[in-house]
């Protein structure tokens, strides 16, 4: 039988060094650098290893004291306001967070100008279409946003224009401070019976919605994602966009800025409204073609307007739009209240600093979205996962190319209660990190995977087994398949790299190698080498570490029959030299041999 001796070891890619005595493994805290690169020149502890450095937070808008205090209790605060684009792409390559309202463009050359170094970017508020997430995502720079501390007063305000809007409240108010008393001209509408479309009934359309049937409104609303119990619940029909633009008097916009709703309102859509209707948008500008919206209200198909947003803000002095007298309008306002400003400070600022620390936002915008419950219970679940694929990628032979990987999980939970996106993603990070170049961390790993070809499928089989029911995962298998292997005991006879792993007392344990049943904890190195199964195997190699001061933490040997194959699994707490593991290679009974770096 051919012997085939070799080792591997990604000098390029340090690993990870877990410590199942950290607190930080088991609460919702991460093992730093999590969600982050494992590069010690690329991640987040870069700035906050070193005792005497803070991170540094750009505040690039207005934020309120609380959240100022918060970030100063663990960072360098900058609030440097209302820079240039210039200024702000040369001001960020020394910050480690950004964090804006909705007047800071963050644009890809911002994310360029960072030069790796920007790991957060905070929108204290919720629209993030000022952000380029995907240049953020590319860049691995994570986006958090606040996402309800500013509703209700987004609400509030869509409600203060709706009836001040129906009562011409500012032009009135205008008039008499100009010393005229026109009673004639500003007779108004009343609201009550009339119909309200709230296009978006999400956190701000659905608190409208509350307040507007609160005034006799009959309220209709339109959103393709929104759930029906949720609307019944609050005695508000869910309508097509056809059936809310035709009969609405009142129509209220709360829907995001993407490029579906870009420019949604516009001559085609306004001509299918009742003739006389009245808009008010606390939403975005982009979201109205603002020339169509001008022509509506000249020939009087849309009656009034009154507008919170712009498509570009500040609007240009002599916008049509702005200046109609039936159109009123405030500067992008609707978070504006002393409440709302302090929630939002507060709630950004926690997400900065809980980001800076390598904890996983719960508000992230371009990373998977897991509940803090599922969070905090997938925690050792999520080292594992990484843990396996980074084990089984530095398994492939070099001139293998790999097309994918597939993970299986087994649950005693059935399939579809089994959240498997932030597993699914650190196994992409583990396998795609030791092969790339560029930086990779959890934002930017699925990103990078697709961009190299590689295709990543996932199975998730229940399974009762005892002492193991009631955790969320038993086992994690990642398999690399049809490639060669360095280490051939790690290929099954499907032809697949496969490496299984469990959590035991909230440690990850690899449990199978191929084949070959083994239990050994994840953590620092691991040698694995198959030999004869014979007497005094773990001495000798022993004996070669220890006589180069080499720590064994632990050993593990799963055999097929007695006499036949074994493997063996040494975890070392150092790094063995080339000549030390060439040592291990010439113990004549050893068949095969691999170093691998978790
Ligand atoms: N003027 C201001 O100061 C403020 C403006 N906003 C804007 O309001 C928007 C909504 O905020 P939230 O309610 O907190 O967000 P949200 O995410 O809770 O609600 C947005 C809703 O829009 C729906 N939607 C998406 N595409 C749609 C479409 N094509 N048609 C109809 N509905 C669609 C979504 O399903 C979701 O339910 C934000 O995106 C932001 O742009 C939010 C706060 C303050
Ligand atoms: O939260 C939002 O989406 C807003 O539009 C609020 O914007 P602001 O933070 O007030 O610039």
């Amino acid at each position: 039988m051919a012997i085939s001796k070799a080792f591997f070891s990604s000098s390029l890619h340090p690993s990870l060094h877990y410590s199942p005595s950290r607190p930080t493994t088991v609460s919702l805290h991460f093992p730093f650098p999590f969600p982050f690169s494992a590069a010690p020149s690329r991640n987040l502890r870069l700035r906050c290893d070193a005792a005497d450095s803070k991170p540094t937070v750009l505040i690039a808008e207005k934020l309120s004291d609380s959240g100022l205090d918060l970030l100063r209790d663990s960072a360098d605060v900058d609030c440097s306001y209302g820079l240039s684009p210039d200024q702000l792409a040369a001001k960020i390559a020394s910050c480690d967070a950004l964090i804006v309202r909705s007047g800071t463009k963050v644009s890809r050359e911002v994310f360029e100008a960072a030069k790796g170094r920007l790991k957060v970017v905070g929108r204290a508020g919720v629209g993030i279409d000022n952000v380029d997430l995907q240049a953020a995502t590319e860049f691995g720079c994570l986006v958090v946003n606040a996402p309800t501390a500013n509703t209700v007063a987004a609400a509030e305000h869509g409600i203060a224009l709706l009836t001040s809007m129906a009562r011409n409240v500012a032009q009135a108010d205008a008039s008499v401070k100009a010393g005229k008393w026109q009673r004639n001209k500003y007779v108004g509408v009343s609201l009550v019976g009339k119909t309200l479309a709230v296009m978006g009934f999400g956190k701000v359309g659905s608190e409208v919605a509350r307040r507007a049937r609160g005034l006799g409104m009959h309220v209709i609303a339109h959103d393709p994602y929104a759930p029906a119990e949720r609307a019944r619940a609050l005695g508000v029909e869910l309508v097509s966009f056809d059936d809310a633009i035709a009969t609405a008097d009142f129509i209220s916009l709360h829907m995001p800025l993407t490029p579906t709703t870009d420019k949604m309102f516009n001559d085609e859509t306004f001509a299918r409204m009742k003739r006389g209707v009245r808009i008010i948008n606390v939403a975005r500008g982009g979201v109205i073609d603002e020339d169509a919206l001008v022509r509506a209200l000249d020939n009087g198909q849309v009656a009034q307007a009154a507008l919170d947003v712009f498509t570009e803000e500040p609007p240009a002095k002599d916008s049509k739009l702005v200046l109609h007298e039936r159109v009123i309008v405030t500067p992008h306002l609707g978070a504006s209240t002393v409440e709302a400003q302090e929630g939002v400070a507060i709630e950004i600022a926690e997400a900065v600093v809980g980001a800076l620390n390598g904890e996983l936002a719960s508000t992230a915008v371009n990373a998977p979205m897991v509940p803090p419950e599922v969070l905090s219970e997938l925690a050792p679940y999520v080292i594992l996962a990484e843990k396996l694929g980074r084990l089984a990628v530095q398994l492939v032979a070099g001139e293998s190319g790999i097309k994918g990987a597939k993970v299986v999980y087994t649950s005693s939970r059935d399939p579809e209660d089994l959240d498997t996106r932030l597993l699914r993603a650190m196994v992409t990070k583990g396998i795609v990190e030791p092969i790339s170049s560029s930086f990779v961390n959890i934002i930017n790993a699925d990103y990078i995977a697709k961009q190299r070809g590689l295709n990543f499928a996932e199975e998730r089989i229940k399974r009762e087994q005892n002492g193991l029911n009631g955790t969320p995962v038993n086992s994690i298998q990642v398999q690399i398949p049809h490639v060669g292997s360095l280490f051939a005991s790690a290929v099954t006879d499907a032809g697949d790299i496969q490496v299984e792993g469990k959590v035991r007392d909230g440690v990850p344990h690899l449990t199978k190698i191929g084949s070959y049943a083994v239990d050994v904890s994840l953590e620092g190195n691991l040698i694995l080498c198959r030999q004869v199964d014979q007497p005094g195997m773990i001495g000798k190699v022993g004996g070669i570490l220890a006589s180069q001061n080499i720590n064994v933490s632990f050993m593990s040997v799963g055999r097929t029959f007695r006499g036949k194959q074994a493997i063996m699994a040494i975890g070392v707490d150092e790094e063995p030299n080339k000549e030390t593991l060439e040592k291990i290679g010439t113990i004549p009974a050893i068949e095969e041999f691999v170093f691998l770096k978790l």
